[in-house]
């Protein structure tokens, strides 16, 4: 490569649990050893996304090619935190000859494609593209739909037409950036529930978009790099709900870490997750816990009410046997209720 290329940029983008780490492993399984770099944003304050992915031991992607940026979403801090971890990459004795980005669950991607527009970002990078990964199981089941009577009444009475449904705006502002949707967990939709979604998708973005259906982000790295869309240059093609708006914020969104002590038998404290999960609405849990008498960890992972768990690897030496998890809800979260549930 002559120093004059720009180093391709993926953006991986999607709500809260759509299955973006997952892609991301599957991705760096099937690189064919093509030398990547990977920055990974995490709402919440448990690195868990980082963690995996520095886990997978791929030789073309080693961990200190892995930089997690856990000081709130990519889209607020792309000055102070995501600038100089692209800097710092482009540094390495080695440098990366791709570059993907997973932003966290909540960020919305445009204020990140703006950055590189900024000069000194764009001479060295370029958006190669934005990917959109979606739990169709969760559109399917209307997770990002407006209540429809609540839309009537801010038309009736002359509103600005906002969306009632924050998750909503979030989705389809990662929707509205993207230049190939996935549409992951087919697994858990029907072949007519993942073609309406599609559909949906085909409507709701404006410009012509590819869809791929997918089941555990297994998408081939042939069709994920090298979409060449160059997304800095094309910013007015891309709507974003915050058009409007200097800086916005995550308000509608709440976060806190559970400590929890050991636990005895995994599957007691995965039904008290999802019981807790369904009564309070609990968007994202995700963490690490320690079990009685394992070396290995557990990894618990619940999206909505479904919950999965692995013990993905030993304890290290020396290493707190610590049980931590994050929670992410709308705002409103009851975090006392939450913790008593879940101590029980
Ligand atoms: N059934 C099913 N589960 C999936 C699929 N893809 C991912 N998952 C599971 O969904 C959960 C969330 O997946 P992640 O890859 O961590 O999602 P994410 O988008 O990185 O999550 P955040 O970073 O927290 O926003 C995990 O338990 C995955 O194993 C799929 O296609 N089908």
């Amino acid at each position: 490569m002559s120093p004059l290329d720009k180093v391709p940029c993926t953006i991986v983008t999607g709500f809260l649990g759509a299955g973006k780490t997952t892609l991301i492993r599957h991705l760096l399984e099937t690189a064919n050893g093509r030398r990547l770099a990977l920055i990974v944003n995490e709402f919440g304050d448990v690195g868990v996304d980082g963690d995996i992915l520095k886990g997978c031991g791929i030789e073309s992607c080693p961990a200190d090619a892995i930089v997690e940026l856990a000081n709130g979403c990519i889209c607020c801090t792309v000055a102070d935190d995501f600038v100089p971890a692209l800097e710092a990459l482009l540094g390495r004795a080695e440098p990366p000859e791709h570059i993907v980005i997973e932003t966290s669950g909540l960020a919305l991607p445009k204020p990140l494609v703006k950055a590189f527009g900024w000069p000194a970002v764009r001479s060295r990078v370029t958006v190669d593209g934005v990917v959109a990964v979606v739990d169709g199981a969760a559109v399917a089941a209307g997770r990002f739909a407006d209540d429809p009577e609540a839309l009537k009444r801010q038309a009736e009475g002359d509103a600005a037409l906002d969306h009632d449904n924050p998750l909503e705006e979030v989705y389809e502002d990662q929707l509205l950036c993207a230049d190939l949707v996935v549409l992951n967990k087919s697994d858990l939709m029907t072949p007519e529930e993942a073609a309406g979604v599609a559909a949906d998708i085909v409507r709701t973005v404006p410009r012509a978009v590819k869809v791929v259906r997918t089941s555990q982000g297994r998408i081939d790295a042939a069709v994920l790099l090298g979409l060449s869309a160059a997304a800095e240059d094309d910013l007015a093609a891309r709507p974003s709900h915050h058009d409007a708006e200097a800086e916005h914020d995550h308000d509608d969104f709440d976060t806190f870490v559970v400590e929890l002590p050991a636990v005895a038998e995994p599957e007691t404290l995965l039904a008290r997750l999802k019981a807790t999960a369904e009564a309070h609405d609990i968007l994202r849990m995700k963490g690490f816990v320690a079990v009685d008498g394992k070396p290995m960890r557990l990894l618990v992972q619940g999206v909505g009410a479904r919950f999965s768990h692995h013990f993905d690897r030993a304890w290290a030496p020396g290493e707190a046997r610590a049980s931590r998890l994050v929670v992410i809800g709308e705002k409103g979260l009851d975090r006392a209720a939450i913790e008593q549930a879940l101590a029980a």
